[in-house]
């Protein structure tokens, strides 16, 4: 690594199959550029030759060279080093023989005619497992990254099933996306390129078509399973109907990302099933119609789901594959910077880079611009926002003695702001916002009463009388069908004010216009502008 010259310009020199490792601090924000005429790659995206391609603050990434390369960087980052240990040639044999799926199934799907081949009735379904910073989000983007560099024009999909960071839209959605062109590696806010809707336009990251269902929290637990299990089959749906009419969906497959949660084999057990070990795991397998899951480093989780009686009699293949020495072990508050960051980006676009960086001389790929969110008012009675699920049950003080009472899991709840104690939880939620056609709603002497049924404790869980006595919320009935609590949504807002004297949200909504629906699920996601 050398000086260059007077513009305090970097050259970094890496050498063949060795990655160049980076991680950007909150002051950091750089431009690289590829000078050597063999591919350099970011995530197994190549960069394009010649053009400066910025990455933002806090982004940790490495650049890999297959051969001898040169690379100009604008400033060297604090935490910079070069390392010859990698894990690409391991995730390009994955490429090669999913990639060999995918070929067999477009020529089977396609007619092609050929008898003398394996049939092959569709492309690779893979799920990426690992434990916390085990660096399966970039797993998954490299595998997305080396299918749609092929020239093959595949239309792989994209599941997001971890809602914590980094997820596709907000932190608190699992999602399904169809990039149709190599996932850069920017900015941390959006790890597998962002939506269209969050982004003005087509540009480094934008044009990701990207359907989204709202968890409302950042990861599978026992008390939000049942949901989860609802949000998920939806998910898999919808990737069903898609194959059914995009063939080539079909032949290219799927790659999911899962939270970290996946590996506690205990998530989602159920006290009527005590020995059930990875439901959550097995019941996504099954959605999506998975065949190959790829767990990251963890021996002992591999050996668990090569012996998991769900996944064998599927005869899906566990594989094992190393952990890489370059992932960056996040904290909570790192994690906490990037949630913060992914809504931020959502409503606000990318921000801007400084002056020093737009103004390089020379050939500069597209920027992401920024948006123009919108700020108003909306009557408490107009904007209804709702919660899903077990963990808004009833009070338990009016039940006979002895008895417990759980409602239906995707129960949905309205919430009054009314009440001090409501404004306060309401102040800064995140809500989603969900599609309600003329069908769903319910006659109020219809809607779903309060049933007493027997308590179904998941695992580890007991029904706190006294905790469900504290979270006591509005038990007004709503009257909507239970299944719009878990549907795709529309999109996202932020409650940035509650007026209590004239009854209005203050609202932040990423453009201007009418809502597309004025009902809004509430979750356990806040946000604080602090940027
Ligand atoms: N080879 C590498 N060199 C440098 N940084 C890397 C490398 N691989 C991954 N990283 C960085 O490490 C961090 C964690 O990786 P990643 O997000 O892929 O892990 P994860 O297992 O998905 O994390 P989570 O616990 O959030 O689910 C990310 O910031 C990623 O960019």
């Amino acid at each position: 690594m050398s000086e260059d010259g007077p513009k305090e310009q970097i050259i970094v020199d890496i050498e063949p199959g060795s990655e160049w490792r980076f991680e950007l601090e909150a002051d950091e924000n750089i431009a690289l550029r590829v000078l050597s005429p063999d591919p350099v790659f970011l995530n197994s995206e190549e960069l394009p030759p010649a053009t400066w391609y910025p990455i933002h603050r806090y982004t940790k990434g490495a650049l890999y060279a297959p051969c001898q390369s040169r690379v100009e960087v604008t400033s060297l980052p604090a935490s910079q080093y070069s390392s010859s240990s990698t894990i690409h040639p391991q995730l390009l044999n994955v490429h090669l023989a999913l990639e060999r799926q995918r070929i067999l199934a477009k020529r089977h799907l396609f007619g092609s005619g050929s008898t003398g081949y394996e049939r092959i009735d569709r492309g690779p379904r893979v799920m990426v497992m690992g434990p916390p910073s085990s660096g399966k989000t970039t797993v998954v983007k490299n595998l997305v990254n080396l299918a749609l560099s092929t020239g093959m024009r595949w239309n792989i999909g994209v599941g997001g099933l971890d809602p914590s960071s980094p997820s596709n839209l907000i932190p608190g959605t699992i999602s399904l996306s169809t990039p149709s062109h190599p996932l850069p590696t920017h900015h941390l806010a959006h790890p597998f390129g962002s939506p269209p809707t969050s982004t003005a336009s087509s540009t480094l990251a934008a044009d990701i078509p990207t359907v989204g269902w709202w968890l409302g929290g950042l990861e599978p637990t026992n008390k939000n399973a049942e949901v989860w299990k609802v949000l998920v089959g939806s998910m898999g749906e919808d990737w069903r109907k898609k194959c059914e009419k995009d063939k080539m969906a079909l032949a290219s497959g799927l790659i999911v990302d899962t939270s970290s949660a996946f590996t506690n084999p205990l998530l989602g057990t159920k006290k009527d099933d005590p020995k059930a070990r990875y439901t959550l795991v097995s019941q996504a397998v099954e959605a999506f119609e998975i065949d190959t899951i790829l767990v990251i480093g963890h021996e002992k989780l591999h050996i668990d789901l090569s012996r998991l009686p769900a996944l064998q009699s599927k005869g899906v293949n566990v594989i094992r594959i190393p952990k890489s020495g370059g992932v960056v072990d996040l904290d909570d508050a790192q994690r906490e910077l990037v949630h913060s960051f992914q809504i931020r980006s959502y409503f606000y676009g990318e921000p801007s880079l400084p002056q020093e960086l737009t103004s390089l001389m020379g050939k500069m790929i597209g920027l992401n611009g920024t948006l123009n969110p919108y700020s108003f008012q909306i009557g408490w009675e107009t904007l209804v926002v709702l919660r899903v699920g077990e963990e808004n049950s009833a009070p338990t003080s009016a039940l006979p003695l002895g008895s417990a009472r759980i409602l239906s899991p995707t129960r949905l709840t309205r919430v009054d702001p009314s009440g001090p104690a409501h404004v306060v939880r309401l102040l800064n939620t995140v809500l989603a916002i969900v599609d309600v056609k003329p069908e769903d709603r319910i006659k109020s002497d219809k809607a779903p009463k309060i049933e007493e049924v027997k308590a179904e404790v998941t695992e580890g869980e007991e029904v706190k009388a006294e905790e469900a006595e504290e979270e006591e919320e509005d038990m007004e009935e709503v009257p909507f069908v239970e299944e719009i609590g878990t549907r795709e949504v529309l999109g996202f807002i932020v409650i940035t004010g509650i007026d209590s004297q004239k009854k209005k949200y203050t609202v932040l909504s990423p453009s201007p216009g009418k809502l597309p629906s004025t009902v809004a699920l509430a979750g356990l996601i806040e946000w604080v502008d602090s940027a």
